[in-house]
């Protein structure tokens, strides 16, 4: 395992991508699902990782939580240099400081646990604790702490998803297409959670394809064939 090298970071930037390649190499033959990407990624506010289908939007929210090397250039994570770190340096960093929220609901959950079971299960995944009652008030949920999973609407879970990710206080969260398996009603009910995440003090990652989570963007990255075509500043 190797600590990594510590370089300075701009003030205020929790992820500096700098010329990123990643391939694939399925066996029809090599495809190129990011290249070239410089992106600066601030430490609070919402990025939007936008653009069509396979335009490389989840390649690039797998590099960000570690899951994925890249093949060429640099991932700075909050000053360290994400390419020097070994496997279990990576799980650390990803158990400590990120969580995900992924598109289906219940991958974000576990349905046999009561609500609060479920924000203090997060909270306890990184030996940290939580006051369910004040974070389900925070989302819109007060008095659900003791219902299942299952008696939730979609959105509800889905806002129940970032609140696990509020339990377990990560500086990162990383959200692909979080609406994008919820009805308009309940894809509301995510947009006001975002709006609400956007005012903390962590960074919020979206992948989207919905031009209304497009719009709550701060600073929009737009994708297209995987290179970064535009990056847009709206805070
Ligand atoms: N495991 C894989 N093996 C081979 N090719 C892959 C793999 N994952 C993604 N790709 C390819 O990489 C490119 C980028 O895919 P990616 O899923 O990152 O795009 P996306 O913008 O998230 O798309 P979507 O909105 O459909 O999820 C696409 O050409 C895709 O086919």
């Amino acid at each position: 395992m190797h600590d990594g090298e510590r370089v300075s970071a701009p003030a205020g930037t929790v992820f500096r991508l700098r010329d990123l390649g990643v391939d694939y190499h399925p066996p029809t033959g090599t495809v190129t699902a990011l290249d070239a990407i410089t992106l600066d990624v601030p430490d609070r506010g919402i990025t939007v990782l936008a653009g069509p289908s396979g335009s490389g939007k989840s390649t690039l929210l797998r590099v960000l939580g570690l899951f994925e090397r890249p093949a060429r250039g640099t991932v700075t994570f909050g000053g360290t240099d994400t390419g020097r770190l070994g496997h279990a340096a990576r799980r650390a960093l990803r158990r400590d400081r990120l969580s995900q929220v992924f598109q289906n609901p219940l991958d974000n959950l576990v349905d046999y646990l009561t609500v609060a079971e479920n924000l203090r299960a997060a909270a306890d995944s990184v030996r940290t604790r939580c006051e369910p009652a004040e974070l389900l008030e925070q989302l819109g949920l007060d008095g659900t702490g003791g219902w299942r999973i299952s008696a939730l609407s979609g959105g509800q879970q889905q806002r129940l998803a970032f609140g696990c990710a509020l339990a377990r206080g990560s500086s990162v969260i990383l959200a692909d297409e979080p609406t994008s398996q919820l009805d308009d009603g309940s894809a509301e009910l995510v947009l006001e959670t975002l709006r609400v995440l956007a005012e903390r003090d962590h960074a919020v990652v979206v992948a989207a394809h919905d031009d209304r989570l497009i719009r709550l963007g701060d600073r929009i990255a737009r994708l297209r064939g995987g290179t970064l075509q535009e990056v847009e500043d709206r805070a």
